[in-house]
């Protein structure tokens, strides 16, 4: 039997609950043969996957030795802890969960201090008047040092922080942190604000690709296959199914549904009795379905949709491409 295909997930928290709900959604539904310590799963219906359960910073570091052919992360530690990111991986899309962004912080009480060239002039002040640099308190060791340095700030010193980095300025080993945020309410508990124009990169859990992995013709089936189920549930969910039947509908009426409430007509106009089929983005459906009425129409129903499989696959179409020949 060839190598399996690793699918690396969070094996704790938040993530991975949202992660497995994420799978589970696109009809993958991941399991643990040995229970909720086993860190090794598998894929219902899929052979010869493996799913590896590590921490999240540990996915980032998989994927770019190319241990992992797909892995689910967050950005911050894509960018973080993979130099020269877009050419070992890529960020194949976005999952709407797990976002945070990483920012500089500084003390409430430097009130004269609201944006990066504020920070670079106090920096310089700092190093004069203190004879040491000021000190900044991160994880984010890389992102800090390529965004200081797009801000022309070199009057700084790193200090690397494990956790809790947000009490270091109370704490006195640091002046000021760069680390991640969702809600603030962690910065405000320690007397911390974002600086202006302070935020760095706004991360999100995303499906990640791995460059250097065993990319087998098998392999790239097994992508295919996971790639077509995440697709056709993230078309289903931006659609509804609206259908109906009038006699008056016809291409001109179906050209400006389209073109007013961004409806799609997958399997092409009216029928010769008027049975029609459309796709409607759900914030639009009371506006469509008056629509039709007004224009002859009895009855309008409407039903979600589960999958929407299309002959184009544009997740794959990245991978393939990011992948070459
Ligand atoms: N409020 C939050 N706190 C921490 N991480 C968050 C939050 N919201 C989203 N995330 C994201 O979750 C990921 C970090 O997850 P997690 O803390 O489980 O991993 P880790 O840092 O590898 O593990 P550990 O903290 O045990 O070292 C990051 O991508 C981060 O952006
Ligand atoms: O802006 P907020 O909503 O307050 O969230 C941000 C905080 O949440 C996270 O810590 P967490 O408690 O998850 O622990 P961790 O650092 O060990 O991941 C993160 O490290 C921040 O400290
Ligand atoms: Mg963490």
């Amino acid at each position: 039997m060839s190598a399996p295909f690793v699918l690396a997930v969070p094996s704790k928290g938040r993530l991975q609950e949202n992660t497995e709900a994420f799978f589970a959604r696109a009809g993958l539904k991941l399991s643990k043969a040995g229970g909720a310590r086993d860190y090794r799963g598998t894929i219902a219906g899929l052979d010869n996957v493996e799913v590896a359960y590590l921490s999240a910073s540990e996915i980032a570091s998989q994927l770019a030795r190319g241990f992992a052919h797909l892995g689910v992360t967050g950005e911050d530690l894509v960018r973080e802890n993979i130099a020269d990111a877009d050419k070992r991986v890529s960020l194949i899309e976005g999952l709407g969960f797990g976002y945070a962004d990483v920012v500089v912080a500084v003390p409430q009480a430097w009130i004269d201090v609201r944006t990066m060239a504020d920070l670079d002039d106090v920096t310089t002040g700092f190093r004069e008047q203190h004879h040491m640099r000021m000190r900044v308190a991160t994880k984010f060791v890389n992102l800090t040092r390529g965004f200081f340095q797009a801000h022309g700030i070199t009057d700084y010193r790193i200090v690397e922080s494990a956790g809790a980095t947000e009490g270091a300025p109370a704490a006195g080993s640091a002046e000021l942190i760069v680390d991640i945020t969702t809600t603030g309410a962690t910065l405000a508990a320690n007397g911390l604000r974002v600086l202006d124009d302070g935020t760095i990169l706004r991360s999100q859990a995303n499906l990640v690709a791995s460059k250097g992995a065993d990319w087998s013709p098998q392999a790239r089936e097994t992508a295919r296959v996971i790639l077509d189920h995440i697709a056709a549930r993230a078309r289903a969910n931006k659609y509804r199914e609206v259908r109906t039947r009038f006699r008056q509908c016809d291409a001109a009426l179906l050209g400006e549904a389209h073109s007013r409430y961004g409806v799609e007509a997958p399997f092409g106009g009216p029928t010769s009795s008027g049975m029609l089929t459309l796709h409607c983005p759900p914030g639009q459906l009371y506006a469509l379905a008056s629509f039709l009425r007004e224009h002859g129409a009895e009855t309008v129903s409407v039903v979600s949709l589960d999958y929407v499989f299309d002959r184009e696959n544009p997740l794959f179409a990245k991978l393939a491409a990011f992948l070459g020949q």
